[in-house]
């Protein structure tokens, strides 16, 4: 596949990216913009700009389709940024070869799911949203656009994270819950009743501390 991948973000995120990219055989290569570095390069891969300059380098051929790699403390900008490019520019996706995604869930664009995730019928990813190592996503569950899931984090059946969310490493959400839009659970959290305000959480069972 000779594809060309641009990705909003040369970060640690944006490098974690492009090497799944590249190394599981999903594009042959790749193209970073940033607003925040004037290097030229990254990992080897050009830094053609910063966000200003994408419609530009899309009209002239210079990649085929883009991820949004920014990391979960600008989720804000992540979302912008993805209202500002749909319908202009393709989004691509990443779903590592490892991770197993059952024929009936659907896996929006601009996602990526890293290594060894499982994701299980009738699940939804929605757009611009990352699954790091290892998250499980079980039978009919949904997760909202412009979310970020650590890795390891486990969803039972018949969830519904709103968009916007941030799961901790290892946090675990028991079945038929809801997930208001912008809530943020901490690491090893388990949530066992619904969250209807948006705001952080932690522990078990879950507790709001601000
Ligand atoms: C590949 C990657 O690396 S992806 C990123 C993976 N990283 C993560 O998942 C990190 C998740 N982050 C956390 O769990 C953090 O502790 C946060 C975001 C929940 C809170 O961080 P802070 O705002 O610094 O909170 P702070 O450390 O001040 O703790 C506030 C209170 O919550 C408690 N607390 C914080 N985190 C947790 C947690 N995960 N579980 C239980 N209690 C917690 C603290 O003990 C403290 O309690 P106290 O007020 O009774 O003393």
């Amino acid at each position: 596949m000779k594809k060309t991948l641009a990705i909003l973000g040369s970060g640690h995120l944006g490098q974690q990216i492009a090497y799944y990219a590249i190394s599981d055989s999903h594009y042959s290569n790749v193209v970073f913009f940033d607003d925040f570095t004037s290097d030229k390069e990254r990992n080897g891969y050009a830094i053609l700009g910063d966000t200003d300059n994408v419609e530009q380098a899309y009209l002239n051929n210079a990649f085929d389709e883009i991820i949004i790699a920014l990391g979960y403390k600008h989720l804000n900008v992540k979302k912008a940024l993805y209202e500002r490019f749909k319908g202009v520019i393709p989004f691509g996706k990443v779903i590592h070869s490892s991770s197993w995604v059952d024929k009936t869930a659907s896996i929006n664009e601009g996602c990526v799911i890293y290594p060894t995730c499982a994701i299980d019928a009738n699940a939804v990813i929605n757009a611009n949203t990352v699954l790091n190592i290892g998250c499980t996503i079980a039978h009919d569950s949904v997760i909202g656009k412009h979310c970020f899931l650590s890795p390891r984090v486990a969803l039972a059946g018949f969830i519904n994270v709103e968009e916007m969310c941030i799961l901790g490493i290892n946090s675990t959400i028991i079945d038929n819950i809801i997930i208001v839009e912008k809530t943020q659970v901490g690491g090893g959290t388990v949530v066992t009743k619904s969250i209807t305000k948006s705001g952080l959480y932690v522990g078990n069972p879950h507790r709001f501390i601000r």
